[in-house]
């Protein structure tokens, strides 16, 4: 059943591509492939997926898909812990045990940890294939599989070796959310919040007034959010594909939630998680900076807690977070940037800041 019948469009130098969002398709293999097969190109389909995600919608794709083309399956472990070479290894196996070729097209069947790692696979096998996004958890519903921001972690920093490559299209489908456990459930609310915080004041009333349905798992108010935070999404993406500019204010919260992940061990902070709480430091910075007033930063905390997430990172010592932020993407002529909240629902990329102000945050959470 598609929940929104216009439809949303992603325009990028690449290609356009549709986002479907339904509900009940991947789960009662209702019409799937009405949606996925016209945007796969030959006859070869391998869908990569992980073990906790095969059993529970694995059956119905592979079935449903397999009437129309030679259908293969990759099962990777789960976990971030696994989003690494050795994973993106198997798919290419996969990929060579079949003799598949240019034709393939990939499906992502999963959460972000999926999505990044097929679409990577997609990038760089052959020289590129095409891939296809079915997000099954909210974080990758709302940002991970638009976009076409894919890759791996290193033990040194989250997502350093990846490439930019767009999905041929997204299907989203609300019911699988009522699989999700309610903590990664509550660490795709941290991505949805972003977007409030950095676009649109209007839309953090309306999660104010909205987070409890949500939480209670109202697909229809869920479905809403999806649409109108992969409608922002779209909207900067169009604009700047690769990062050169706007995008960059997509990774509000990241450049501290990223430290969190990669010191805390990848898979025991989840991206939401350290990412709800990179949110609050860098609209600590803000405040500091005089750009939000206190009760502003309260007003993010609260919404924060109530999507039951943390507001404080785990204690680091200064000169690491300063050294891991150090290997942070926006990095420039050796200066970290970060994006900081003008005020409520604007965002800025910027080094104008002084660097005491940052280690004063860094230090309010030190070892
Ligand atoms: N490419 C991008 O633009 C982008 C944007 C945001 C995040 N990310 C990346 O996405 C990753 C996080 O994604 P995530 O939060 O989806 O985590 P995830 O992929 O690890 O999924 C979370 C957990 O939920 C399970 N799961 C997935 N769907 C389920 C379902 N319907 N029912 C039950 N269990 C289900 C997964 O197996 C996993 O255990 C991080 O690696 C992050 O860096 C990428
Ligand atoms: O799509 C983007 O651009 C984002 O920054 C979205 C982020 O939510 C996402 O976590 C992304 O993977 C971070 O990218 P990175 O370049 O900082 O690794
Ligand atoms: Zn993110």
């Amino acid at each position: 059943m598609l929940l929104f019948q216009d439809g949303l469009t992603v325009h990028t130098q690449s290609h356009d591509y549709p986002i479907v969002i339904t509900e009940k398709t991947v789960t009662e293999n209702n019409s799937m492939a009405k949606q996925v097969a016209p945007y796969i190109g030959g006859r070869q389909v391998l869908i990569v997926t992980n073990d906790t995600v095969a059993p529970l919608y694995l059956k119905a794709l592979e079935e449903e898909l397999a009437g129309q083309f030679t259908v293969k399956v990759c099962v990777l472990p789960d976990g971030e812990q696994y989003k690494n070479q050795d994973s993106i290894n198997q798919i290419y196996d996969a990929l060579m045990a079949e003799h598949f070729n240019r034709d393939v097209t990939l499906i992502a069947l999963g959460g972000g940890v999926v999505g990044d790692m097929t679409g990577f696979a997609a990038a760089s096998f052959m020289r590129g294939v095409n891939f296809i996004q079915i997000p099954t958890t909210l974080l990758s519903q709302v940002d991970s599989s638009v976009g076409g921001k894919t890759g791996i972690n290193h033990a040194q920093g989250k997502n350093m070796i990846g490439a930019f490559w767009q999905p041929q299209m997204v299907l989203a489908d609300m019911s699988t959310l009522k699989t999700l456990p309610t903590r990664e459930l509550s660490a795709g609310l941290a991505e949805v919040i972003k977007y409030a915080l950095i676009m649109d004041e209007r839309f953090l009333t309306w999660l104010e007034d909205n987070l409890p349905a949500m939480m209670a798992l109202d697909l229809a108010v869920l479905g809403e959010a999806v649409k109108r935070c992969c409608q922002y999404k779209a909207d900067i993406v169009a604009q700047d594909e690769r990062e050169s500019g706007v995008r960059a204010l997509l990774n509000f919260g990241h450049t501290f939630g990223h430290v969190i992940e990669t010191h805390q061990g990848y898979g025991n902070w989840l991206h939401g998680e350290a990412v709800a709480a990179g949110m609050v430091q860098a609209a600590e910075l803000s405040q500091k900076i005089g750009w939000l007033t206190t009760e502003e930063v309260a007003r993010i905390k609260r919404l924060l807690t109530l999507a039951n997430l943390p507001v404080t990172p785990p204690p680091i010592d200064v000169k690491t977070a300063l050294n891991l932020m150090g290997h942070d993407k926006k990095v420039k002529h050796g200066q970290i940037r970060l994006i900081l909240l003008k005020s409520l629902g604007k965002a800025v990329l910027t080094n104008d800041f002084d660097t005491n102000l940052l280690t004063n945050v860094l230090s309010q959470h030190s070892e």
